[in-house]
């Protein structure tokens, strides 16, 4: 009993499945690990976007936390969205009264498509009390930005805001690289772990508008690793490579923006 691996996402549910707990449940499921979830959001939208948002009380979040930690031997956790202030400070509240092991930060601001799923007042909250308990921070390069309070323009600044990043508390942190011109040729994730040690991930630039999640999925998948049992280094190449996968491999769902494909990583 309780040998299989168990791994839980605290984040927001995302209606058509391409990012947020679906996407983290999916890449659970395809690495081989049981998911559960703390649930803290509902965002209604499909492949051209984001219509509604409903976020759930502190009360039943507790009561996520207190349900799972009873009954599961969660052995690794990521976040995901959390909206405000309020929730993240009930997910540290809980993450730090039970043991779920280490945990994957992906401080969500905003989807590649520009919708903002985090207020701005709860940026300090994030650097100030949820990055000091990250055991692997995932930021985007924009979210790296306006988190470190500085420009990224170069593979300096990368490095830089990582080690911003890693003076707020952060373990690992893995600064990835921006994608957002079809011109670019390479698209470089730089990695800084706890050692001080910094590598590179790089890979050709996918020129397609089917990588919803993409951030969820290498998130997803490093926990899903790392509940498994597996080093960091070893959890975030898997990650890396997972999501390589998925977004090379184009799956046909939605209309306009699509969702990177978890099952290109089925065997
Ligand atoms: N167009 C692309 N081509 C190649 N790799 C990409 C592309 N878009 C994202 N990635 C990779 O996907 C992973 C998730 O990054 P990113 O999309 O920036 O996260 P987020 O979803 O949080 O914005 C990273 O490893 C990044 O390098
Ligand atoms: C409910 C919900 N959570 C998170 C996201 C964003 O997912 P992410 O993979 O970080 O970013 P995109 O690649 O999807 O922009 C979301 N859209 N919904």
């Amino acid at each position: 009993m309780n040998e299989f691996p168990q791994a839980m996402t605290i984040a927001g549910s995302d209606s058509d499945g391409s990012a947020g707990m679906q996407a983290d449940l999916h890449t659970f499921f395809v690495q081989g690990v049981y998911g559960t979830s703390v649930l803290t959001a509902c965002v209604a939208g499909n492949s051209y976007g984001i219509h509604d948002q409903v976020l759930l009380p502190k009360r039943f979040i507790d009561q996520e936390f207190k349900d799972l930690a009873e009954d599961f031997q969660i052995r690794a956790a990521k976040t995901g969205m959390l909206a405000n202030s309020e929730i993240i400070e009930a997910v540290i509240e809980n993450y730090q009264k039970y043991d779920f092991g280490p945990l994957v930060v992906d401080p969500v601001i905003i989807t590649k498509h520009g919708d903002f799923l985090l207020d701005q007042e709860a940026f300090a909250t994030i650097k100030e009390k949820l990055i000091p308990l990250a055991t692997v921070l995932t930021p985007n390069f924009f979210e790296a930005e306006k988190l470190a309070d500085m420009k990224i323009e170069s593979s300096a600044d990368q490095i830089q805001a990582a080690k911003i990043l890693q003076d707020m508390g952060a373990d690992t942190v893995i600064v990835k690289g921006k994608h957002h011109d079809d011109q670019q040729s390479e698209v470089s994730d730089l990695v800084l772990y706890a050692s001080g040690k910094q590598e590179w991930l790089s890979g050709p630039y996918y020129a397609t508008d089917r990588k919803n999640g993409s951030g969820d999925s290498l998130s997803a998948c490093i926990t899903a690793e790392l509940a498994k049992g597996k080093d960091q280094e070893a959890a975030i190449h898997t990650g890396y490579h997972y999501v390589q996968a998925a977004i090379k491999n184009e799956l046909a769902v939605g209309h306009k923006f699509g969702p990177v494909n978890q099952f290109a990583n089925l065997n």
